[in-house]
């Protein structure tokens, strides 16, 4: 029932010479929910677009669906359901007519038609505004509406690039828990392209994270989040802190501190990092606060903020930059004061530092 995706070889350079994506492989399973995440221009939009034959790749490539080849297929040959940031709804029909829309080219009947729109319109709550017009709803409605028309006619693939972006914070999370729900019980194989970080965790089995026209890595957003491959990814998904350190024998110094625990792992190489300069990543979670005996160092808190859950801490002193700690909530900590730090060792990303080239995909493969 699920469709299988697979992309080898598929490279993008358009008319005009640039070069959107390297030669990529990417296998997508049946039923699975890819997530394509990265900054503006890394060419996931590009990647989406191939999948459902609006564009295609570059001479070599080639996509199948289940094993058969439909590098040269059309949009329609394709059967793929797309879902978009700008909503893409007739505006001068109706919310039911909309979603008859697509069933009507593939030539459902009429009954069957008025079925699937009501049973679409109910999943996605909104059967009350099957008489509106378009123009009359809310960004939230209408994107509704968009994946109601999207699903309606059964496709073998969904696809959804940003669907969220032009809606409110808390509508987005809302309409993501409810995208995720929707997209488990359908069983559906759907890729996703965003540049929330938190959306894509929130909704992909695997994450692919790209940069410039490349792959930095692939894996669960567990893998991504805990054990980012190169420091791109580190610093994408959100390690708010990087600090810079020298490995000595196997003790990792950072300023004038040294850390005896600290086993540093080079994931790209599969090596233990004894010698030589590395790059530490890690959230305020890689550190906390502690009693003096305890301490691997005393800082000076620079700033405070109230989370609301947590208080988080700029601190300062462990070496040329200063870092952020979280802290309890109810702690009565103002800047100025001194503060007792102690490192988490399995929470810190290491890296052998690179200065003189960029992270690239070529090393996360
Ligand atoms: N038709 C085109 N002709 C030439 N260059 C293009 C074309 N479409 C996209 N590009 C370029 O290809 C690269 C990848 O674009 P793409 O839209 O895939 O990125 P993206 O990651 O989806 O970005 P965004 O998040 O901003 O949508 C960009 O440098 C873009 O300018």
């Amino acid at each position: 029932m699920t469709t299988q995706i697979k992309l080898r070889d598929c490279a993008k350079t358009f008319a005009d010479g640039t070069r959107a994506l390297a030669p990529f492989d990417l296998t997508i399973e049946g039923g699975e929910t890819i997530v394509l995440l990265g900054p503006s221009g890394c060419g996931k939009t590009t990647i989406l677009r191939m999948i459902a034959g609006l564009e295609f790749p570059d001479k070599g490539g080639v996509i199948t669906f289940d094993g058969d080849d439909v590098t040269h297929q059309s949009i329609e040959k394709r059967r793929v359901g797309m879902v978009f940031q700008s909503y893409a709804l007739f505006p001068n029909m109706t919310v039911a007519q909309n979603v008859a829309y697509g069933l009507k080219v593939h030539g459902v009947s009429r009954d069957e038609s008025d079925a699937r729109v009501k049973a679409m319109l109910e999943m996605m709550h909104i059967e009350m505004l099957a008489d509106r017009a378009i123009d009359q709803l809310s960004g939230g409605q209408r994107q509704r509406v968009a994946l109601a028309r999207a699903i309606a006619v059964q496709p073998r693939v969904l696809l959804l690039d940003e669907p969220l972006t032009a809606l409110d914070a808390k509508l987005r999370v809302r309409l993501r828990t409810e995208i995720n729900a929707l997209l488990r019980k359908l069983g559906i194989t759907a890729v996703y392209v965003t540049h929330d970080q938190e959306e894509a965790m929130a909704l992909g089995d695997r994450i692919v994270v790209m940069q410039k026209g490349e792959i930095a890595q692939i894996g669960t957003p567990r893998d991504i989040y805990r054990k980012p491959q190169n420091p791109f990814v580190a610093d994408f998904v959100g390690a708010a802190n990087r600090l810079d350190g020298q490995m000595r024998d196997g003790r990792l110094h950072i300023g004038n501190h040294v850390f005896d625990a600290v086993d540093a792992f080079d994931p790209r190489h599969g090596a233990i990092i004894d010698q030589g300069p590395v790059e530490l990543f890690f959230r305020a979670d890689g550190l906390s606060t502690c009693d003096a005996q305890d301490a691997d160092f005393t800082g000076r808190v620079e700033a405070v903020s109230y989370l609301g859950e947590r208080l988080r801490l700029t601190v300062s002193g462990i070496g040329p930059q200063s870092v952020m700690v979280d802290t309890h909530a109810d702690d009565v900590i103002a800047a100025g004061a001194d503060v007792h730090c102690q490192i988490n060792p399995d929470r810190l990303t290491i890296f052998p530092a690179m200065r003189e080239r960029t992270p690239a995909a070529s090393d996360a493969r």
